[in-house]
């Protein structure tokens, strides 16, 4: 690559510093030094000019965009797993390829899934709130005081059984939940095997049947409020959801209704449906210690961030050198 002519990379948020400086020793790279959101004019004039766009999950890549684009525009190469907030199909009509940067944030994000398992029903943030709250006052332990609900022994459904979801499921069975999971298809019967997990073909059955809801499926046309009002009105009283997924698969209207009318127990979530805008809703539903919420945090880690940097430098790297990046999300989804 030394001998050609470097592409032009406009990368739309601030990275850790080594990212930073590996995009400027390898590219002619357009850093974010100071993380300002870039506004829809900013990025439509960026991608009239550059060979690659960088975007995050925090950038909207619509068809309007991409149809914008300069003939130079070759790549999108994202900062993310997730692609929702790209029209892959618009970015193929236009020849242009799109990237992702999927398996290093998995063990970061499935970590979060399930300490929002246990947070949730344990009351571990409201637990927290109350000496923080209280300044250190505590009149000190009481055996009917704080009580959640047992881990060890319940039904976790996961919903969307791919690298995440396997991931989650693997540390819910040594926490002593039993597995039960729905997909689009089965996973192998050896990962099946290894879980002991219960294939559910129906999500409105299995959502009829487990205490805990892990939901880690992308957002798609197909999984927009999969779980909507009806199937949430078939899970058990007692029971919880969970999302380090997208906000829409949820309806979150309907969630919230279920939530404060008891006919859910409780949620953990790190995902919205207009974030960053958080329902009002729900923040009392926190401080009712019905819900434990997080600012879209679960693959927030330094090294995930390191690693997703390299992802994107190699995919850039491989489609200048005229080979197929490893990360290529093809068109299509459903
Ligand atoms: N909160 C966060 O910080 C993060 C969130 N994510 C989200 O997690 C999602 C999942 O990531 P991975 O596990 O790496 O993806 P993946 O592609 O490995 O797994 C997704 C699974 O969902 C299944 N699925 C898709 N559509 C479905 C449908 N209609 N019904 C049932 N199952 C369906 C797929 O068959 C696949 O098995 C990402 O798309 C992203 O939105 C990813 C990383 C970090
Ligand atoms: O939500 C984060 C992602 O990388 O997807």
């Amino acid at each position: 690559m030394t001998s050609k002519k470097k592409p032009t990379v406009y990368i739309t948020r601030k990275l850790p510093d080594v990212v930073e400086t590996r995009m400027r020793e390898l590219f002619d790279a357009e850093l974010n030094i100071d993380d300002t959101p870039r506004s829809q004019p900013e990025l439509v004039a960026a991608v009239k000019r550059v060979d690659v766009l960088v975007p995050t999950v925090t950038d909207r890549v619509d068809a309007a965009l991409i149809e914008q684009a300069g003939p130079q525009l070759k790549l999108i190469a994202a900062f993310s797993n997730g692609v929702d907030n790209i029209d892959v199909d618009a970015a193929a009509r236009k020849g242009i390829t799109v990237t992702n940067t999927p398996n290093v944030l998995t063990e970061d994000t499935a970590d979060m899934t399930m300490a929002l398992i246990l947070a949730v029903p344990r009351r571990l943030a409201e637990g927290a709130r109350i000496l923080t709250d209280r300044k250190g006052e505590w009149a000190g332990w009481s055996p009917t005081w704080m009580l959640g609900r047992r881990i060890a022994g319940k039904r976790i459904g996961i919903v969307g059984m791919g690298r995440i979801g396997t991931a989650v499921a693997r540390r819910a069975k040594a926490f002593g939940l039993s597995i039960h999971y729905h997909n689009r298809h089965r996973v192998s019967p050896e990962t099946e095997e290894m879980l002991e997990a219960t294939y559910w073909d129906s999500l409105d059955q299995m959502l009829a049947r487990v205490d805990i809801v892990s939901v880690n499926c992308p957002s798609t046309p197909a999984t927009f409020h999969l779980l909507s009002a009806r199937r949430l009105a078939l899970m058990r009283p007692e029971s919880y959801i969970v999302n380090t997924a997208r906000g829409d698969v949820i309806d979150e209207v309907a969630m919230i209704k279920c939530l404060r009318e008891g006919k859910i127990a409780g949620a953990g979530l790190d995902v919205f449906e207009n974030e960053p805008a958080i329902d009002p809703k729900l923040i009392k539903l926190a401080g009712e210690g019905k819900v434990v919420l997080l600012p879209h945090m679960s693959s927030a880690t330094l090294e995930g961030r390191v690693d997703m940097g390299e992802k994107v430098v190699i995919n850039i790297r491989t489609f200048f050198d005229g080979h197929r990046p490893p990360d290529r999300v093809l068109p299509g989804r459903d």
